[in-house]
């Protein structure tokens, strides 16, 4: 049994192995450094702060980012102590120099311990510059394939009765009586305490389901010490660094004597203490280890310097000689270690024969715990249990299995863990399940439980009703009172991007939602480090880093995956997923959705589309949960500046602009949001038509014909804007592709626009801006420079953008892509030209250029360009036409469009842009703007598309007019410095 057992492991290993090599080579082959730095696998530029000798005789270096780089700290990466890293010269594309283990790693530094190499040295300079990279790692694969050859040859070892349960060839043995215990921490609950005394009482095998937040340490705590009371020696292990350590922290609480092995990932000093390295620092041989180290590193120095062959030799033997020494010595201090502990601690791989624990005789152990069991490869676990009799397993066959990069493997079982296995065949038999949860508002845990344990899970009073009010420094805000908050992107036309080439998703509106939702928590008081934000794809939490990282530094920003085993008071869901087809892809695993919602402790928001995740059934309940037990809010309610639904393309989803889904037990909305909110409601009525099928034909949109009605409407709205009207209300008769026009084309002129009316009653009405958002001149001309580019929609979902040439202004196409890249880059052109203002301030300060400051600093760009053009020739024409051209071109820091004819002018910096950079947003009055329409809309109660609503205490006609003269009086200006300009010419 076992040995067929352990050869399939073997070979699905193999396949897994392939496919992990398969990855390495195609990401070295086809990507560039910088992408792989990106992806967390590299990192580029580092210089060697410092080296010495470590642990058996390893050469240690610690690598900083260049030190003239501004930024110190390493770069987000996923390097990890264990890691198996490549070092590189930076320059080169060059040749593998060595490898190495990392065994430290902060956020300024990595450390690496280097194996002896062949020549016996590696030289790592400090002036050089070097880069990382991850390697597949040899060791844990060789670690596992030498367990399972183990396993397939074991004979008469102290876990043959526990292997032949395992692969169910002897039932497990019946119970033992054991006397009642005396708790060490005796706050257990009945779950906790039952898990306890069954595992105890269990002969070879006992399984703890912990599912989230039930205590699952605590209890193997317990266990772990009424095991050492027992006499017995005990073998903990995890899959993962970061739980050996919580292990480690938690008995240390006991004063345990306990022993980690390998390399902690925290370097908190209690888990540092029971480190092997730090242990054998305090034992009685550390003195003469230490001098052995230093004699080496002075061979090392020496041999280095030398010029003389023979000599280098020499030292070669010397530091080789050396080397023995210190082994023989740190071997004897090793096991003297190790015999004293009575709790060994190591991650599955690092219980390897080949490590420490080589030292001990075969059945020194009585006792092996694996927690979280359900996430590591079967395989590994093999490491520890073979040896000793006896097995707990603890951890959550719910949350996600180990991560499989052969789908193939995963496939025929390569990502079943012993536990959930062990499970299926044994059931109650063998498990007991930890029922009392200490983390989650009851709201969030019920679903939850419902879902995926059985109806199970009860709330621990301390927890059941913990709000984020109630946190201290927090106030009571609406954000604040709500478990559970759903913000529906749905019909707001926020999709998700699609990255040829890249499975990994990601979506800005979505982005920016989180954004906002944040900044209403942090505004509440809940400080960033209680919130997480989570999301599937890896691609948006480098989204969600890059636009939230600066602004909240303590914010964390994981992967559902990567935030596993963790909690947070506030998690903020990003689910991304936002097409017509319906894809969820990641989504589709219900253990990631459990594990991501199962994360917060009192407040978890989900910002999704509904029509685009509810698509499946148990993504559908989960929103069902939310919508019935907690708020639900449309997006609308948060973008100022999202396009309306109407936006939508092909028609499909044209109408049904949509409210809040469910009625909903809302509270008082919070001052800041209310009117929006109401003005949302308002001017999306709640509509819930057949609005989604993801399959409905893209009809509609841009049939021929289309542009005999555009020039109609074009036409209305034309006169519309000469007249003196403020209001025009199209008929409702109107074509759901006609509203599309309407919507669009009053877009275009600068119109305000939106729909009103319930069902055949619905209408779109049309008002003029405010005087400063007026078109200056009826966008008549190519607008090539209005749309950045384009990325290509290869899925031609997207309706392709017409020739750039022959182009008919208004065909009823929106390229909500672009829209969404767009609101993207406006929060990174604020920073760029917040960075110019302060760069420009500077110079001034500095007295460096003889020009004034502008005193509408915005003006800062006509100033600069003056200056230079002045310092350069002394022609006054010069100045004089710089001055024009600087009047003459978008105000946005090195945009050089023309805004003679195209151009709007932006009330809050007093500045002209081109149609590009005309919105608030994107020159950074995005905030200013922002202000201003939520006191109009304070005011008035209305929502506008567009964040600059119309300003009432001007007559909108006089204001057109002003601003009419206005503009004309400045072109006059130009046209007058021009026709001079000629005039000298000629
Ligand atoms: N019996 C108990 N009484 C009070 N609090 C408890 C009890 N058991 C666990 N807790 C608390 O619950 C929280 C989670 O405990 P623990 O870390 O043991 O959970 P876990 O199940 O291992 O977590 P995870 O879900 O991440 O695996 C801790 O804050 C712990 O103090
Ligand atoms: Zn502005
Ligand atoms: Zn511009």
């Amino acid at each position: 049994m076992a040995e067929e057992a352990a050869e399939r492991q073997l070979e699905l290993l193999r396949e897994e192995r392939e496919a992990e090599l398969a990855e390495r080579r195609a990401w070295q082959e086809n990507i560039s450094l910088k992408e792989l730095q990106r992806r967390g696998v590299c990192l580029l530029k580092l210089q060697a702060a410092n080296q010495r000798t470590g642990l058996y005789g390893r050469l240690l270096v610690t690598f900083q980012p260049r030190k003239c780089d501004s930024d110190t700290e390493l770069p987000y990466n996923s390097f990890g102590p264990g890691d198996i890293v490549g070092l590189y010269n930076s320059v080169s594309q060059g040749d593998l120099l060595s490898t190495g283990t990392v065994t430290r790693i902060t956020s300024k530094a990595v450390t690496v311990a280097f194996e002896e190499s062949r020549d016996g040295m590696l030289s790592v300079d400090h002036e050089s510059l070097y880069r990382l990279l991850k390697l597949a790692n040899d060791i844990t694969y060789n670690r596992i394939k030498k367990a399972l050859n183990a396993l397939k040859r074991y004979h008469g070892g102290p876990a043959s009765d526990l292997i032949d349960v395992l692969f169910f060839s002897l039932d497990p043995s019946p119970s033992s009586e054991t006397k009642p215990l005396k708790l060490y921490n005796d706050s257990l609950d009945a779950s906790q305490r039952e898990a306890v005394s069954f595992s105890l009482a269990q002969k070879e095998l006992a399984i703890i389901h912990g599912p989230p937040g039930t205590g699952k340490t605590t209890t193997i705590v317990e266990i772990i010490l009424q095991a050492v009371q027992q006499g017995l020696k005990v073998l903990c292990c995890a899959p993962s660094n970061v739980a050996v350590d919580n292990l480690v922290e938690r008995l240390a609480g006991y004063k345990a004597r306990i022993l980690r092995l390998g390399h902690p990932a925290r370097l908190l000093e209690p888990i540092q203490q029971h480190s092997l390295d730090a242990v054998l620092a305090h034992s009685d041989s550390a003195q003469i280890v230490a001098d052995v180290r230093k004699d080496i590193d002075q061979a090392f120095a020496k041999c280095k310097k030398s010029q003389d062959k023979g000599e280098r030799g020499h030292f070669l033997s010397e530091i080789k000689a050396l080397r023995k020494e210190l082994k023989e010595r740190e071997e004897t201090a090793m096991t003297a270690a190790l015999t004293h502990a009575n709790v060994v601690l190591a991650t599955n791989t690092g219980a390897s024969s080949d490590g420490p624990l080589k030292l001990l005789p075969e059945s020194y152990f009585d006792l092996v715990v694996i927690d979280e069991c359900a996430q590591a490869l079967e395989a590994s676990c093999w490491i520890p249990l073979l040896k000793a009799p006896k097995c707990i397993l603890a951890g959550d066959h719910k949350q996600l299995p180990p991560t499989i990069i052969s789908h193939k493997a995963a496939a025929k079982g390569l990502s079943l863990s012993l536990m959930e296995r062990v499970i299926k065949r044994y059931g109650e038999k063998v498990v007991k399940m930890l029922t009392v949860q200490y983390r989650m508002h009851e709201a969030i845990m019920q679903w939850a439980s419902s879902e995926m344990y059985g109806g199970q899970l009860t709330a621990h009073p301390s927890v059941a009703q913990h709000l984020l009010k109630d946190l201290p420094g927090v106030t009571c805000t609406e954000e604040t009172t709500i478990p559970l908050l759903l913000i529906d992107t749905d019909g707001c036309g926020l999709l998700e991007l699609e990255v040829e080439d890249e499975q990994s998703k990601g979506n800005p509106g979505e982005v920016q939602l989180a954004g906002l939702h944040i900044k209403a928590l942090v505004d509440a008081g809940v400080k960033a480090q209680d919130i997480a934000v989570v999301a599937p794809y890896n691609l948006q939490v480098d989204m969600l880093r890059e636009h939230l990282c600066h602004r909240y530094p303590e914010l964390e920003i994981k992967s559902v995956d990567g935030f596993q085993g963790r909690e947070k008071e506030a998690v903020i869901l990003s689910f991304v997923r936002s097409n017509r087809k319906g894809e969820v892809g990641f989504l589709a695993e219900d253990r990631r959705i459990n594990v991501a919602v199962t994360r917060a402790r009192r407040h978890v928001a989900i910002i999704c589309d509904s029509c685009t995740v509810g698509s499946q059934a148990f993504l559908a309940r989960l929103l069902e949960h939310f919508r019935q037990h907690g708020q639900v809010r449309t997006a609308f309610e948060y973008l100022d500046d999202l396009v309306p639904e109407n936006y939508s393309r092909g028609g499909e989803r044209q109408q049904s602009t949509k409210a809040p889904a469910a009625p909903s037990p809302k509270p008082q909305p919070a001052a800041g949001r209310k009117p929006k909110a109401a003005a949302a409601a308002k001017a999306t009525p709640q509509k819930q038509e057949a609005r989604c099928s993801p399959s409905t034909s893209r009809s509609g949109g841009e049939s021929p014909g289309t542009k005999g009605d555009t020039n109609k409407f074009k036409a209305v709205l034309e006169a519309f804007l000469e007249s003196g009207k403020t209001q025009l209300d199209f008929p409702s008769s109107l074509s759901p592709h006609d509203r599309m026009l309407v919507h669009l084309l009053a877009e275009e002129h600068g119109l305000q626009h939106v729909s009103t009316g319930e069902g055949t009653d619905r209408y779109i009405s049309v008002r003029k801006k405010e005087l400063g958002q007026t078109v200056v001149a009826p966008p008549a001309t190519p607008r090539e420079q209005q749309r950045p580019p384009q990325p290509q929609d290869s899925s031609g979902e997207a309706p392709a953008p017409a020739e750039p040439g022959g182009r008919s202004e208004w065909s009823g196409k929106v390229d909500l892509k672009r829209l969404h890249l767009e609101r993207v880059q406006r929060e990174k052109a604020r920073r760029e030209e917040m960075m110019k203002k302060e760069q420009e301030s500077s110079a001034d300060n500095r007295g460096s250029s003889s020009r004034k400051k502008d005193k509408s600093e915005c003006k800062g760009k006509a100033a600069a360009k003056t200056t230079t053009d002045s310092a350069s020739e002394e022609d006054i024409d010069a100045l004089i036409s710089a001055a024009v051209k600087a009047d003459n071109t978008c105000g946005f820091p090195r945009c050089k469009a023309s805004i003679t004819t195209l151009g709007q002018f932006c009330p809050h910096c007093n500045r002209r842009f081109c149609l590009s950079h005309h919105i608030p947003e994107v020159h950074g009055c995005g905030d200013k703007a922002k202000a201003h329409a939520r006191q109009w809309i304070s005011r008035e109660g209305v929502l506008y598309p567009g964040s600059s609503p119309k300003e009432k205490s001007l007559d909108p006609a006089k204001r057109a007019h002003l601003q009419r003269r206005l503009d004309k009086k400045l072109s006059d200006l130009t046209n007058q410095r021009k026709s001079k300009k000629k005039g000298k010419e000629k």
